[in-house]
C-alpha cells in the first residue's frame, strides 16, 4: 500500500462525551464505505475501535484507536478518542494532529457540560469541528426529533463559542426517526438499513418548515460572507455551490459549527456525514495556513519532514510505534528522524498495522521503533527546529501507592511504569523516598486501574494497590530542659557522653533548628556533630510515630571524661535526652494542608462549596473562571487526608466534568478527635 497525496487526506478525530457512540460511528463508517464487510458493537467486543482488551472488558475507549478509509477518491484518517474525563490527554493529544474533529454527543440538553471542556480545548487551539447528535433513536423527554433537535442545539449555544449551524431537519414518523432533509440541497430523504437513503418527496408541511430552518441556516453563515448576507437582503436565492463554498470555508477557519444527526447503531445519518466531510471537511493545507506556527514554519530544507507524535503504543509483541501526524515532507521506511531511523511505516487499523512504503506531508502514520520519541515531540531530520505546541498536560487528580506482588519483580516494575507513562502521558509515577512508596498518579480510579491492568496482563507484572501514605507529621506545643547521660562500662575502657538540651517549639515552617551555647568547653567542639546527629536521628520517629518539624534544640551544658568520651557516646547521650525531654513537650500530629483550586459549570458551584466543607476544608472564595464560559473557580484549604476520594466525589455531582489542582500550603495541627484515628492507622 503507498501513501496518499495531500489534498486527498483528510484526518478526522471522533470526540464527544462518554459513551455517546464514537466507536459505533467509526464502526458504522468503515462500514457503509465497506471499508469492513462485517459491522462489529461495542456490546459484542468486536469493533475496529477498542481494540485492546482493556477497552473491550470495560466496553469503553481508553486510548485513541486509529482506522482508515477510502471513499471517493479521498483517505480518510479516522482518530476514535475516548470520551471518558479518565483518558482526555489521550484525546487532547491526537486533536493537535487533525484537521477536523466530530464532536459526537446524545439528544439530551442536561449532559452539555461534558463537552464544554472539549470545546473550549477546540476553540482554543482553533481546531476545526464539527457535531454528530448520535442516538436520536433515544430521545429523553421531547415527544419528537424536531423538538429534541431544537432542544440539543438550545443547550450546545451554551456551551460553544462559535456559532451552530444545523444543515438536516428531522423526519419523523410517531416515535421513529425515518430520515432527514439537507437544509443545503433542499432535498428529504428516507433512511433504510443497509443501503443508502432514498429521495423523497417533502410535504406542504416539511417543506413550510425547511424554508424556516434554511434561512437561519443561510443567515449565520452569511455573517462570515458579505456577498451571500447581500443576496440575503435582496432576496436573491444564492447557488447551492456558494452555500457549500460557505461551509467549507467557515468550517476550515473554525468560524461556524455545523451540526448532523443520526443514529450510528443503525448506520442512520452516517452516509450523509460522509458526504458532508468529503465535500466540507478541511484539507491538511487549510490546517497548516490556520495554524499560526505552522503558517510562520519554514523549515531550514525544503525536502525535510516535520511532524508530531499524536500517541505512542507498545504493541503486544513489545515493539513501540509512534503515531505521527506529518506536517511537512515525506517519510520512507529508514528515514532518520530525530537521530533514530524509522524502522517501518504503517497504516493502523485498531489493532492491526499495515505496513507502507511512504507518506506524503498531510498524512498520519505509525513509525516504528523511534526510540527517544515521546507523544508531542516535533520530529525532524533537520536540526534545531523550533518545536511545535503541545497540548495541554492535565494535572494528576489521583494518586494509588503500587507495589509489585511477587518479590523479584521488583526490579522490572520501574521499566515497566516507564513504558507505560510513555503511552500514556497523563500516567505518571513517583519513588516517594519519605514512605518509601511507589506512587502512580493519574486521571481517576479507572485511569489507574487500567494501567495496573496492563501490567499484568501485557507485562505478567501482577501488582497490588492502596492509597497512599499521608505526610503526617508531629511537633511539639511545650518548651523544656533535658538531661541525658550515656555511661557505659565494658572491658576495655568505657562509654561517656553526658548533654543539657533546652527543647523549644518553633512556628510552622520553621523545619529544626539546631544550637548549642556551651562555654569552657564543658562538651569538647569534636563531640557536638556527635549530639547534633542524635537529635537529628530521634527526630526521625516522635512520639506519636512520626518525624518531628518545627522545634529547635540547643545544647546548653554537658561533661566528659578524658577517656572514655566519644562522638558516639555523645549521641547516644543526645538520644536519651530527647527521649526523656520530648515526653513532657505535648506532641501535637500535623497534616498536609493543600491549595486547592475547583473548576466546575455554576450550576455546580453550591455542591462544589459543600464538598469544601464536608471535608474540613477551609474555602477561600469562588469567581468566574478566566476564558471559561459559565465556569466558576473554588479556592480552598483542604486536608490532604480528605483529598483521596474528592476527584471520585466531586466528578459524581458535576456529571464528571468537574476537575482540580492542587499545591501543598502547609502543615497544620490535626483536630483532637481525629488524632488517635490517624496514630492507630500508622
Ligand atoms: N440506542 C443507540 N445506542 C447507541 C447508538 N450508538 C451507540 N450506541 C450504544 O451506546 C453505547 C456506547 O457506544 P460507544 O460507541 O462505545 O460509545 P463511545 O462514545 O465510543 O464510548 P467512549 O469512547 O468510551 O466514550 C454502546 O452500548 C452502543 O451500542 C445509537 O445510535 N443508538
Amino acid at each position: 500500500m503507498n501513501s496518499k497525496q495531500t489534498s486527498s487526506t483528510r484526518n478526522i478525530a471522533l470526540v464527544g462525551s462518554y459513551l455517546s457512540g464514537k466507536t459505533t460511528l467509526l464502526e458504522s463508517l468503515l462500514f457503509v464505505t465497506k471499508t469492513i464487510s462485517r459491522k462489529g458493537k461495542v456490546t459484542d467486543k468486536n469493533t475496529v475501535g477498542d481494540s485492546s482488551t482493556e477497552a473491550r472488558d470495560r466496553s469503553m475507549s481508553v486510548e485513541v484507536n486509529v482506522a482508515s478509509i477510502d471513499y471517493e477518491g479521498i483517505h480518510f484518517n479516522l482518530i476514535d478518542c475516548p470520551g471518558s474525563v479518565e483518558f482526555l490527554q489521550e484525546t487532547y493529544h491526537a486533536l493537535m494532529g487533525v484537521d477536523l474533529a466530530i464532536v459526537v454527543c446524545e439528544p439530551n440538553g442536561d449532559r452539555v457540560n461534558t463537552i464544554a471542556p472539549l470545546l473550549k480545548f477546540l476553540d482554543d487551539w482553533k481546531i476545526p469541528h464539527l457535531i454528530f447528535i448520535n442516538k436520536m433513536d433515544r430521545l429523553t423527554g421531547d415527544t419528537n426529533h424536531a423538538q429534541a433537535l431544537r432542544s440539543q442545539l438550545a443547550a450546545l449555544k451554551t456551551v460553544s463559542s462559535r456559532p451552530l449551524v444545523a444543515q438536516q431537519y428531522p423526519i419523523s414518523s410517531g416515535n421513529d426517526l425515518i430520515g432527514f432533509i439537507d437544509l443545503v440541497t433542499e432535498q428529504a430523504y428516507q433512511y433504510h438499513v443497509n443501503a443508502a437513503p432514498d429521495a423523497i418527496a417533502l410535504s406542504e408541511e416539511l417543506a413550510a418548515q425547511e424554508q424556516v430552518e434554511r434561512e437561519a441556516m443561510l443567515e449565520t453563515i452569511a455573517d462570515f460572507d458579505d456577498h451571500l448576507l447581500e443576496e440575503l437582503l435582496t432576496e436573491i436565492k444564492p447557488s447551492q455551490a456558494e452555500v457549500l463554498a460557505d461551509l467549507q470555508k467557515e468550517l476550515s477557519e473554525d468560524q461556524i459549527v455545523p451540526v448532523f444527526f443520526g443514529v450510528a447503531e443503525q448506520d442512520f445519518g452516517v452516509r450523509p456525514l460522509l458526504k458532508a466531510l468529503v465535500i466540507e471537511s478541511p484539507q491538511p493545507e487549510a490546517t497548516i495556513a490556520h495554524r499560526q506556527q505552522l503558517a510562520s514554519y519554514v523549515p531550514t530544507d525544503a525536502a525535510a519532514p516535520v511532524a508530531q507524535v499524536l500517541k505512542t503504543y507498545y504493541t503486544p509483541q513489545g515493539g513501540k510505534l509512534s503515531l505521527v501526524r506529518l506536517w511537512l515532507g515525506k517519510l520512507t521506511d529508514g528515514t532518520v528522524l530525530n537521530g533514530s531511523r524509522i524502522g517501518g511505516l504503517y497504516r493502523l487499523m485498531g489493532g492491526q498495522q499495515q505496513p507502507i512504503t511512504s507518506a506524503e506531508a498531510g498524512d498520519i502514520v505509525a513509525v516504528a521503533r523511534l526510540e527517544g520519541a515521546k507523544t508531542g515531540d516535533t520530529l525532524t531530520t533537520g536540526q534545531n527546529i523550533e518545536p511545535l505546541a503541545i497540548a495541554n498536560s492535565l494535572e494528576p487528580v489521583f494518586a494509588w501507592a503500587i507495589a509489585a506482588e511477587k518479590r523479584n519483580d521488583e526490579v522490572k516494575l520501574s521499566n515497566v511504569l516507564n513504558k507505560l507513562c510513555e503511552e500514556d502521558p497523563a500516567l505518571r509515577w513517583e519513588q516517594r523516598t519519605e514512605t518509601h512508596e511507589i506512587v502512580l498518579l493519574g486521571q481517576g480510579e479507572i485511569h489507574l486501574q487500567v494501567a495496573l491492568d496492563r501490567m499484568r496482563r501485557k507485562y505478567n507484572l501482577p501488582i497490588s494497590q492502596h492509597a497512599p501514605q499521608i505526610l503526617y507529621k508531629e511537633t511539639i506545643r511545650k518548651s523544656t530542659n533535658s538531661h541525658g547521660r550515656y555511661k557505659h562500662q565494658s572491658g576495655g575502657h568505657g562509654q561517656f557522653g553526658d548533654v543539657y538540651l533546652d527543647i523549644q517549639p518553633l512556628p510552622r515552617g520553621e523545619g529544626f533548628k539546631f544550637a548549642e551555647t556551651i562555654v569552657g568547653g564543658v562538651v569538647p567542639r569534636q563531640y557536638i556533630a556527635g549530639v547534633e546527629t542524635g537529635v537529628r536521628e530521634y527526630l526521625h520517629k516522635g512520639i506519636l510515630g512520626f518525624p518531628i518539624v518545627d522545634i529547635a534544640v540547643t545544647l546548653t551544658n554537658g561533661s566528659y571524661h578524658s577517656v572514655d568520651s566519644s562522638e558516639q557516646a555523645f549521641k547516644q547521650a543526645a538520644r536519651l535526652a530527647m527521649q526523656e525531654g520530648m515526653a513532657t513537650c505535648e506532641p501535637i500530629l500535623l497534616e498536609p494542608i493543600n491549595l486547592v483550586e475547583i473548576s466546575i459549570p455554576t450550576e455546580y458551584t453550591s455542591s462544589a462549596l459543600r464538598l469544601v466543607s464536608g471535608r474540613r476544608g477551609q474555602i477561600l472564595g469562588y469567581e468566574s473562571k478566566a476564558g471559561w464560559q459559565r465556569w466558576d473557580k473554588v479556592s480552598a484549604y483542604i486536608p490532604e487526608m480528605e483529598m483521596q476520594s474528592l476527584i471520585l466525589e466531586l466528578r459524581s455531582q458535576t456529571m464528571g466534568v468537574g476537575f482540580f489542582s492542587k499545591t501543598f500550603d502547609r502543615l497544620q495541627e490535626v483536630p483532637e478527635k481525629l488524632v488517635s484515628q490517624v496514630v492507630s492507622a500508622s
